[in-house]
């Protein structure tokens, strides 16, 4: 079952009135359950606008978004806004926690708004936590943790709802090399055992090596894809060889940590 269907995605920004400029054009990408898919591509090349898109932030201009077999561009705002909140998870590069709450009311937070019991938000919360090992961080504030705790924290906040659709945007951007490592490992693992469907735009090739499948895209079109077979290395090495065929601003090019 694909939980992630688009077809012939488009967005054109400016209006009549302004130079108009075409960021994204006949974009078709499936995504099925369980699938951890990677989205790369030069600077400018579409990866935000792309993704601002999938997580309902902006709307197309062409074509068409399923997410979970609905098209979120046909609710109203009300309906969108739990749609948002029910079927998509969000990860994101400076983590965006709130520093008044502490780690577990950080995580818990999307249950508390639901309404959901505090008997089964434990439930909820107990395997998560484990599986992210942040289980003994719970009562700490978010400015006594690393930046890779933060961004496990992060992670169990978007995962906790049980969305259909986890989006990622550079979320290994702000880590060393090491906690950057924990955090893919963990996400690896939310994929693995949860069946989480995970899609990650990233400039890091290393990060990127953890995927399944790499969706490259220039000049807001789809390239090429990858996918990965038994071996990571030799996958990072693909990423290698795809980037440099694009050209373009990569960033960051980081070389493999493990
Ligand atoms: N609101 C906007 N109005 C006009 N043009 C825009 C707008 N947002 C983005 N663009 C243009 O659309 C193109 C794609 O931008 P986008 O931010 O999606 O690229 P990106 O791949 O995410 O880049 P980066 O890796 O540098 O973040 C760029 O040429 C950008 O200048």
């Amino acid at each position: 079952m694909s939980v992630l269907k688009t077809t012939g995605l488009g967005k054109v920004y400016g209006s009549k009135k302004n130079i108009l400029y075409t960021a994204l054009q006949g974009v078709n990408i499936e995504v099925e359950k369980g699938e951890f898919v990677g989205v790369m591509g030069p600077s400018g090349s579409g990866k935000t606008t792309l993704l601002n898109l999938l997580s309902t932030i902006d709307k197309p201009t062409s074509g068409k978004l399923e997410i979970n077999g609905i098209d979120p561009t046909k609710l109203n705002d009300h309906k969108l806004a739990l749609f948002r909140r029910r079927e998509l998870g969000f990860v994101f590069q400076d983590f965006n926690l709130l520093d008044a709450l502490n780690v577990k009311e950080n995580i818990i937070l999307p249950l508390v708004m639901e309404g959901i019991k505090p008997k089964v938000i434990e439930q909820r919360l107990k395997p998560i936590v484990q599986m992210l090992q942040i289980e003994d961080l719970l009562a700490k504030r978010t400015y006594e943790i690393s930046g890779g705790q933060k961004q496990r924290t992060a992670i169990a906040r978007a995962i906790i709802h049980d969305p259909s659709l986890l989006l990622a945007d550079e979320l290994t951007g702000n880590l060393d090399s090491k906690a950057a490592k924990d955090v893919m490992d963990t996400l690896k693992q939310m994929n693995e055992q949860m069946n989480a469907t995970i899609l990650m735009v990233t400039h890091d090739p290393f990060s990127a090596s953890y995927c399944q499948r790499i969706i490259f895209i220039k000049d807001g079109q789809l390239f090429t894809e990858i996918n990965r077979g038994s071996n990571r290395q030799i996958f990072f090495q693909q990423i290698l060889d795809v980037q440099s065929m694009l050209g373009g601003d990569f960033d960051d090019i980081s070389f493999p940590r493990a």
